[in-house]
């Protein structure tokens, strides 16, 4: 198929981009079984990564190894040069996860400004965005609803509110764990195209898991393919597609070549 010849799969990196997280031979394991397998990457900074791979290749596993929420077994991970332990004291990155997780009880607003309240109350001093929440829920689209309960919100405002409260502590790494995978297609279009624009304002380092080629295609400035048993790096696809992306993208001749050259490595993975 020569058209793919176009699409370029490398994980060699031209000059020397500086690197928000870097994982080197790194493993995870639960008890006797490896979920992740000597893992080797740099993410560049400020780059859109998106994260592919069968189910129970590791790609959650990844982020949580990334986020400090579990250790390597071997190899080393580090976030913007420091250990992921001292990265996440010093809210160098913010988790989204597929449930928004809001408190119930507190508004749009108080949810986002949560972190800083638990900051100011432990002592804490946080990085703060130079947004403030009220700007941040305007740019995740919520202006107006800042008073709304949880309970008054879609399930898309809901985790807008996330993505929101995600980005107070001004973190220079966001990692996503499939955030949109309960949404209706429309939602989550409207969502990616929000996100983008997030990642433009914000110059946020991003790593998104998703399920979807489509979504993963949309997002990404590079696609990381994962494969199962155990969980390794399979390739990582620079997706060299216009920088201003619209939906209307998706119906090009381009964008489909990238979808059909991922699905035919996930059927290998
Ligand atoms: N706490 C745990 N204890 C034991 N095994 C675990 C634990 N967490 C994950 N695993 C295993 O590690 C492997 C990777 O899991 P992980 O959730 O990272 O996969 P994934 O690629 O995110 O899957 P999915 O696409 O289905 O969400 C799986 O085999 C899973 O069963």
């Amino acid at each position: 198929m020569s058209a793919v010849l176009e699409i370029n799969p490398t994980q060699e990196v031209a000059g020397a981009p500086a690197i928000a997280a870097s994982l080197k031979e790194a493993s995870v394991k639960f008890g006797a079984f490896t979920a992740i397998d000597r893992l080797s990457i740099d993410i560049e900074e400020g780059a859109f990564y998106t994260i592919l791979g069968p189910s129970g290749c590791g790609k959650s596993t990844m982020l949580r190894l990334v986020s400090d929420l579990i250790p390597a077994a071997s190899g080393e991970v580090s976030i913007f040069g420091k250990p992921t332990e001292e990265a996440r004291i010093a809210r160098e990155f913010a988790f989204v996860f597929q449930d928004a997780a809001l408190l119930p009880w507190r508004t749009a607003l108080q949810n986002v400004e949560l972190p800083l309240e638990i900051g100011r109350k432990r002592g804490i001093k946080l990085p703060v965005s130079d947004k403030t929440p009220t700007e941040l829920l305007e740019l995740v689209g919520l202006k107006g609803r800042e008073n709304a309960l949880p309970s008054e919100l879609s399930g898309g405002m809901r985790q807008r509110v996330a993505i929101a409260r995600a980005l107070v502590c001004q973190p220079k790494l966001l990692l996503m764990d499939e955030p949109f995978g309960a949404l209706d297609e429309m939602t989550r279009d409207h969502l990616n195209l929000q996100l983008l624009k997030i990642w433009k304002e914000t110059g946020v380092t991003v790593l998104f898991v998703t399920h979807s080629i489509p979504e993963a295609v949309f997002l990404g400035q590079k696609v990381m393919m994962l494969q199962a048993h155990p969980g390794r790096l399979r390739e990582i696809v620079d997706i060299d597609l216009p920088e201003d992306r619209t939906i209307e993208l998706r119906d090009t001749q381009e964008f489909t070549k990238y979808s059909a050259y991922l699905r035919k490595i996930l059927e290998t993975c």
